[in-house]
């Protein structure tokens, strides 16, 4: 009984709390608490203001403290703010922090505008810097004006400020304080701008006198007319609209923690044959030889870490890039705009690994040599040259054999070589494309990492201009792999259990998170196994889309993805009314066209991100929901590429009902891990090999003819989370990116629970809405009113009973039956 009374009790507790998170949840209620506090900021102001023309006449009174008095009607207080206005300037400006008192209600007013929705800003942000700025200001006027508190009913630094200083100077002295004022102002200028550093950085490197002593000297040589501010960067003049610096936090600042690549390396070793052929011989210290070879230009980290820590001659690039944009009339549309100050993440986010360093061991590649030569001799096989490319992971040896030798001969001996070699994971690609040689692939014994960070800061990645750049890793040749997910344009990743997958997906998705603005991509993460995805929650509102309704941005729930995938269906088809309208031919052009604002907002053209669909796990979701998946994933497939909206699919069960032939046939861009058969090969690239790979991130990448070995990029979990976590810090949208509402067909509302008598605030300005664009969308209203899926829903629910909109159509925005304003405005009169 006591046990049930207990439980009873527990649930009620815990609906009571559900209760006050649904209260404090509410967001009318923000508004009108927002209200309240930017209202009383006002009369803060107010009360503070008249406190420096009427403080001392009520002086007296407030400093009586008689209670009674005060809360007369005939009180005699002269503050416009009244009596209690008064004392509360009193207290709050001379009992505690001084003038500096007005950051208190900048705070207010900036906490009441953000509940109230005016404004988006980060309140812990702003709360740390109207505090530091409040005690530091008050600090500062009771130190400076220490005198003034005898003869003035005001104390510039309050109390606060008149302790603290005095304290101070009996401890550290008057230049000790002075000292302390300048060295925190300086902190905090720091914390508001990392300009500040490069500004102080040129103070002190007296760059200003060597200027004011050029001038001079220019003066004196040339007519006034010549001179030029001597801002240069490497002698070149600093264009005349450019700004004296940019921020250098910014993208760039990325590359400077970049390990700068070692001396132009050499991973492509020609072999001597023991008398049969010698091209070249090897070279003397062979421990140190590094890697990156065989193309002219290696995967040097990008060249911007090059460059000194002063860092002016970057900032110009950019400056004049911008300049580029602005059109004749108007200034081009922003996507960025909304988020200027978003920072990309740097890549010292990402770990440096010990074992990441190309080094060859001539010791193993002479020995592999030997044993390859002499297993194939002993076949009668004969080489004329050997040649060994030694990549992260395998190193790939190319033989040219005698005149006569049949390669089907040479194919026929894999497993004897691996015998010989006591290797797994050996692949014979006779002949190699385009050479008329034979390659061998032999794993290293001492496999190294490619690791995030050299990839990523790799010249290739930072300078690259794909739409979608995506690096995968490292090929045999030390090159830094990497392909545009736009043109591919989606990608079915396969392999094993524990062959690299998950790493792989992280290499995917990170790359793009380097290279993205926020504006102008978006993922749908859908996660059956609950675990892969959620280091990516964080950022929902920078870089995840969802539905409306949606709890969370990682799909987890197999029904929820059906409706996903649906509504993403419902995205795309809108997009190409888009793109028909735009007399466009892909999203490209058409975010041209909205850039350069030749399209209208009003008739519902907008910016398009992109869209990346990672699905994991898609075995398990066919397995639970078939058909239901497969054909919204088929469509997208085939249709989605024009307008940018891109998947890439994981599996661990590369089997036939799973990898079927739509799917197949839909994702030409296949990655391959390594998995233990080779039927499993062919399900995934129509052809043996991955059943050769040795794991760890070895994989094939096939689109097209001949399939690629890469080396994938190892890009941790901890690392994920610190990139998530660094974006997760900054200011992102007021919610994730929403996808269109999807209704089934069975779906559609029921109409009779409407309350006509109970029409919501917005019912008016979203039913002229609704008419001016002629389109019964859901979304539309969202968007437009900045409110949730569940009352925009409600509204279209009482529009539709008022006839001013039809019943829904499925994926389709519903018919509007009121053809202008006026026809509405009738209607809404006979509602009335
Ligand atoms: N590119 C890589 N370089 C080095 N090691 C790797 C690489 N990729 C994966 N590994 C190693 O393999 C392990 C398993 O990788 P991962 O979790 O990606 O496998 P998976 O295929 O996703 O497995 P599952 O299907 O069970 O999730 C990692 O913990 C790591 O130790």
């Amino acid at each position: 009984m006591a046990k049930k009374n207990s439980t009873k009790d527990t649930e009620q507790s815990l609906s009571l709390f559900g209760k006050i998170r649904a209260i404090l949840k509410n967001e009318t209620i923000h508004f009108v608490v927002g209200l309240i506090l930017v209202i009383f900021s006002v009369y803060l102001l107010l009360a503070f203001s008249s406190f420096f023309f009427t403080g001392a006449a009520d002086q007296s009174i407030i400093d009586s403290g008689n209670t009674q008095e005060l809360a007369s009607v005939n009180n005699g207080v002269k503050n416009y703010a009244g009596s209690r206005g008064a004392q509360l300037a009193s207290y709050l400006i001379n009992d505690c922090f001084g003038i500096s008192s007005f950051f208190i209600l900048v705070f207010l007013a900036v906490a009441g505008l953000k509940l109230m929705r005016v404004r988006i800003v980060r309140l812990w942000k702003w709360f740390i810097g109207c505090s530091l700025l409040l005690i530091w200001f008050s600090v500062f006027f009771g130190f400076a004006f220490v005198e003034q508190y005898q003869n003035s009913f005001l104390y510039l630094g309050g109390m606060h400020g008149y302790n603290i200083s005095n304290w101070l100077t009996s401890q550290v002295g008057v230049p000790g304080v002075w000292m302390i004022l300048l060295v925190t102002a300086i902190c905090f200028l720091i914390y508001l701008s990392a300009r500040t550093v490069v500004w102080l950085r040129r103070l002190f490197s007296l760059s200003f006198l060597k200027r004011k002593q050029k001038a001079e000297e220019e003066e004196e040589g040339k007519a006034p007319e010549e001179f030029t501010d001597s801002w240069t960067a490497k002698g070149k003049k600093k264009p005349v609209s450019a700004p004296d610096v940019v921020e250098p936090d910014t993208e760039e600042e990325a590359f400077v923690a970049t390990p700068e690549p070692a001396e132009e390396p050499e991973n492509e070793i020609t072999l001597d044959l023991g008398g049969i052929t010698e091209k070249e011989p090897a070279k003397p210290s062979h421990e140190e030889v590094s890697m990156i070879i065989e193309t002219p230009a290696p995967e040097p980290a990008s060249s911007l870490s090059d460059k000194p820590a002063v860092a002016e001659p970057t900032f110009e690039v950019e400056t004049v890039e911008e300049d580029e944009y602005k059109g004749p009339e108007k200034e081009p549309y922003n996507p960025r705009l909304d988020l200027e100050n978003y920072r990309f993440p740097s890549i010292d986010l990402m770990k440096h690994y010990e074992n990441a360093e190309p080094t060859i061991d001539m010791a193993e590649q002479n020995a592999n040599k030997d044993k390859i030569i002499n297993t194939l001799r002993s076949f009668g096989i004969e080489i004329s040259t050997i040649k060994a490319t030694v990549g992260p992971t395998v190193t790939l040896y190319e033989i040219t054999p005698e005149q006569g030798v049949r390669i089907s001969k040479i194919r026929g001996l894999e497993d004897d070589i691996a015998l010989s070699l006591s290797a797994l994971g050996i692949r014979i690609i006779a002949p190699i494309p385009g050479k008329g040689t034979i390659g061998i692939e032999v794993p290293n014994s001492n496999p190294k990492i490619v690791s995030g960070q050299s990839i990523i800061g790799s010249k290739k990645f930072q300078e690259s201009t794909y739409d979608l750049p995506v690096a995968l890793g490292k090929t045999i040749t030390n090159e830094v792999f990497m392909v545009d997910l736009c043109k591919m344009p989606h990608m079915l990743v396969a392999g094993a259990t524990g062959q690299g997958k998950s790493v792989g997906l992280n290499a995917i998705i990170t790359s793009l998170l380097y290279k993205k603005h926020p504006a102008e991509l978006k993922f749908v993460l859908v996660d059956p196994k609950k675990v892969e995805f959620s280091i990516y929650s964080v950022i929902e509102h920078h870089f995840l889309a969802k539905l409306p309704d949606g709890e969370d941005a990682i799909i987890t729930d197999v029904t929820k993805v059906v409706q996903t995938l649906n509504s993403i269906c419902v995205e795309m088809d809108t997009r190409y009314d888009l793109l028909k309208a735009a007399h466009v031919r892909n999203i490209k052009e058409y975010n041209e066209k909205f850039i350069n604002r030749t399209l209208n907002p009003e008739k519902g053209h907008k910016f398009m991100p992109y869209i990346v669909v990672v699905i994991d796990e898609f075995g398990d979701l066919i397995m639970t929901a078939g058909k239901e998946v497969e054909l919204p994933i088929a469509r997208i497939a085939q249709l989605a590429r024009a307008v940018g909206i891109h998947m890439i699919i994981a599996t661990q069960r590369p089997t036939t009902n799973i990898i079927t032939g739509t799917i197949k046939a839909n994702f030409p861009a296949r990655v391959a891990f390594r998995v233990s058969a080779m039927i499993d090969s062919r399900t995934i690239l129509d052809r043996p090999g991955a059943n050769q790979l040795i794991g760890r991130g070895d994989m094939l990448f096939l689109q097209g003819a001949d399939p690629v070995r890469v080396q994938c990029a190892f890009i941790d979990t901890p690392e994920v989370a610190d990139i998530t976590k660094f974006i997760a810090k900054q200011q992102g949208y007021p919610t994730a990116f929403y996808l269109p509402e999807y209704v089934g067909e069975d779906g559609g509302s029921d109409l009779g629970d409407v309350d006509m008598g109970r029409l919501d605030p917005l019912f008016e300005d979203a039913a002229r809405l609704i008419v001016i664009h002629q389109q019964g969308s859901t979304s539309l209203i969202q968007r437009k009113f900045a409110i949730g899926y569940n009352r925009a829903g409600r509204i279209m629910d009482q529009l539709e009973k008022a006839g001013i909109v039809g019943p829904t159509q499925g994926s389709k925005a519903r018919e509007v039956l009121c053809v202008d304003e006026n026809d509405l405005q009738m209607r809404l009169n006979n509602l009335l």
